[in-house]
């Protein structure tokens, strides 16, 4: 597909489909050797990781793995950092649990950062990390990523899930901003 116009912004494709999926069985295959013998519980942080998680999971071959949904809530709270959402939605007791978090992109790691503090603070035996994207110079927490997809530069981004202001989430290809 080629240029695509979005609200009042000019995408161009970035990301084809076919990439895509060659990098998502990559790290299905990584998870599947990694978590063999556990009872893992994905979670998918919506709304942007649902093309993800639907993808990688059922490329997930260990028939004891589970998924669930859950969603930042508005900003609920303030600490001396900022804005935290709470994380709803999680009807699973997370003790003595594998985690794996299903993100479609880490961009200041902001978001990550403040989803695996909750999940900690519900004593998981594991948190594992698992982002289809990440903008390494954008990063401003320091996270820990266990399965990392495909780093791209610090350009805006939509398609596969990823939305401008809504739209473009049911875009096949990723598409970047045309400056
Ligand atoms: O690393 P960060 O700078 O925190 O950005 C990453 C987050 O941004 C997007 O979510 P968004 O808040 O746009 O919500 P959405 O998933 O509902 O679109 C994306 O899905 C990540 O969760
Ligand atoms: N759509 C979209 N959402 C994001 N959230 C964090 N970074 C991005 C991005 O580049 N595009």
């Amino acid at each position: 597909m080629s240029n695509v116009k979005i609200l009042d912004k000019e995408f161009e494709l970035f990301i084809p489909y076919e990439k895509i999926r060659s990098v998502i069985e990559t790290m299905a295959e990584k998870m599947n050797e990694d978590l063999k013998g556990k009872n893992p519980l994905f979670l998918c942080v919506l709304n942007g990781s649902f093309m993800f998680a639907a993808e990688i999971f059922k490329r997930i071959t260990l028939l004891d793995a589970e998924i669930s949904f859950v969603k930042l809530a508005s900003y609920t709270g303030t600490n001396t950092t900022g804005q935290v959402k709470e994380l709803i939605g999680l009807n699973e007791s997370l003790e003595n649990r594998t985690v794996v978090v299903l993100e479609d992109i880490v961009d200041t790691g902001i978001t990550i950062d403040n989803t695996i503090k909750q999940i900690e603070a519900k004593n998981p035996a594991q948190v594992q990390v698992a982002t289809l994207l990440l903008k390494p110079d954008a990063l401003v927490k320091e996270v820990e990523l266990d399965y990392v997809g495909l780093e791209i530069p610090n350009d805006f981004i939509v398609g596969y899930g990823l939305d401008y202001d809504g739209r473009g989430r049911n875009l096949i290809d990723i598409f970047k901003v045309v400056e």
